[in-house]
């Protein structure tokens, strides 16, 4: 839900504008409880939760309302509560504050309406909350939770301690897990959330990759590139995202002519040369032990299509069963390969189709036909194009950052490098999608600057900032 806020905030529409949907969409539930004249009691905590109450009382204009606002108003924790509640202040509506429980008080409403917590509660009810809990327990009135009952967990349904007991839950845009087990009626509310929030990458993707500062040298990613032969920047491109998306330490293992030029090309890659000019089965054996202790294995930069070289993949994959992104000349083995792997299969229109699978100018359809294809193949796959299309074979989420500036070569290499970083940190599914979103993101700061000149190595540098959300909330 905080993802689907921040970028519904990105497409134009704020959480303030939510929250005034939210309170309209309370008042019209508490004029199906009750008639017109009734005495309604507010019941706000200090969240967002009781900001969505706050905008119901100023609805509700045919009806005797008293908002009892929980603890001080200096420390309502958000702006746009905070608002609300100066807007009843400077309106004169009938308010009380309630900075000591023993004062809590109702006046025999015919309406309660519990909007103390929402999904932001943690742990037991507080004092004046489990105060206030029990009085609206022990009144008549008819009780309609806001949201979800305050006290109780919106994901599981249970309580740590005293819970409201609810007649009517009005919740909002999406029914909440918790809910089903709870003995109310439950309305949901649809409140003006755009489909595009949910179906497009954003801002709010990022926020899964909040990093936890006591973490340790290799939480966030050792990444293994496998390829180089006829190409020798691919392997090193991607070794350079994967450095650039996050991952600790980022290894190259590739024929040794290339190894010598990918250590020319960045002192921060650990080089593994291994003999011949291509890859091939002999290698097999090494590759495997080698990334045993990888997060991730990134195949296929620079790999090319050598009869040896694609049977090597395909023993490689048979053996494996961590994660591995598939890209460029590798994914042509995927379709008949058997493995326990997971697969994050990146590509382009042309090997999609030469995957078996099929495309589409029209990009709802490609939605679909993606997804059906990852279902057939059991892996995720990243469909590149104007709109990235990245799919599970079960959920799918559409991807349009990027510019045709990045149909320059090499572009796709720091894409498959940054899904294999943040493979190793995310479910594979939201690793791709934000990559997909950070490396269009990347390619749309360096058109910015370089227009239809830009190059690969312009995204390497853009990456870590295009990964970064404060600056897009
Ligand atoms: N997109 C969204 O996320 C939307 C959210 N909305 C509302 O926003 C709510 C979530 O708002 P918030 O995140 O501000 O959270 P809440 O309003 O649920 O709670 C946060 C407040 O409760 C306090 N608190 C936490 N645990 C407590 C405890 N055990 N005892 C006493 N006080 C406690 C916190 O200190 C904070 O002041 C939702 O439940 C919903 O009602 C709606 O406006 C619709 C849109
Ligand atoms: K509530």
């Amino acid at each position: 839900m905080a993802a689907v806020d921040v970028n519904a905030e990105s497409l134009g529409v704020p959480r303030k504008q939510l929250m005034e949907s939210s309170g309209n969409a309370v008042a019209r539930v508490c004029r199906d409880l009750t008639d017109p004249g009734s005495s309604v009691a507010i019941v706000a905590g200090r969240g967002n939760n009781g900001g969505d109450a706050l905008v119901a009382a100023r609805f509700l204009k045919e009806y005797d309302v008293t908002v009892h606002l929980l603890g001080r108003p200096e420390t309502i924790s958000t702006d746009i509560a905070r608002e609300n509640w100066e807007a009843l202040v400077a309106s004169e509506a009938d308010i009380q504050t309630v900075t000591d429980s023993a004062t809590f008080e109702l006046d025999d409403p015919d309406l309660v309406v519990d909007a103390m917590l929402g999904t932001g509660v943690t742990g037991a009810l507080r004092e004046p909350e489990a105060t206030a809990a029990r009085a609206l327990n022990d009144s008549s009135a008819t009780v309609l939770s806001v949201d979800v009952p305050s006290g109780v967990d919106a994901d599981t349904g249970e309580a740590a301690g005293v819970a409201v007991e609810a007649d009517h839950v009005v919740t909002f845009h999406d029914d909440k897990p918790g809910l089903g087990s709870l003995d109310c009626d439950v309305t949901v509310e649809d409140i003006g959330i755009p489909v595009a929030a949910e179906v497009f990458t954003g801002p709010g993707d990022l926020l899964s990759l909040r990093r936890d500062p006591q973490s340790h040298k290799g939480d966030h990613g050792d990444v293994l590139v496998v390829g180089g032969g006829p190409y020798t920047g691919a392997p090193a491109l991607a070794a350079q995202a994967a450095l650039r998306a996050g991952a600790d330490l980022a290894r190259v293992a590739c024929p040794e002519h290339v190894a010598r030029e990918v250590q020319g090309y960045s002192e921060n890659l650990i080089v593994r040369g291994f003999s011949g000019d291509h890859l091939a089965p002999d290698h097999v054996p090494e590759l495997l032990d080698f990334a045993a202790d990888r997060d991730v294995v990134v195949f296929g930069p620079g790999l090319g299509d050598h009869d040896e070289s694609l049977a090597a993949v395909r023993e490689f994959l048979a053996a494996y069963d961590g994660t591995a992104v598939v890209d460029a000349d590798a994914l042509q083995v995927v379709p008949d390969v058997e493995t326990e792997a997971t697969l994050i299969c990146t590509p382009h229109q042309g090997e999609l189709v030469k995957m078996g699978g099929e495309t589409d100018t029209d990009w709802e359809t490609r939605r679909e036909l993606v997804r059906e294809f990852a279902a057939d193949l059991g892996h995720v796959l990243l469909v590149k194009g104007a709109y990235d299309v990245v799919s599970d074979g079960d959920e799918d989420r559409v991807n349009r950052t990027g510019n045709p500036g990045m149909t320059v070569g090499g572009t796709g290499d720091v894409l498959a490098g940054a899904t294999g970083a943040l493979a190793s940190v995310l479910p594979p599914l939201d690793a791709a999608a934000v990559a997909a979103y950070a490396n269009g993101r990347a390619g749309d700061a360096a058109a910015d600057e370089f227009g239809g000149g830009l190059v690969a190595t312009d995204l390497l540098e853009r990456l870590p900032a295009a990964l970064e959300g404060d600056q897009h909330e």
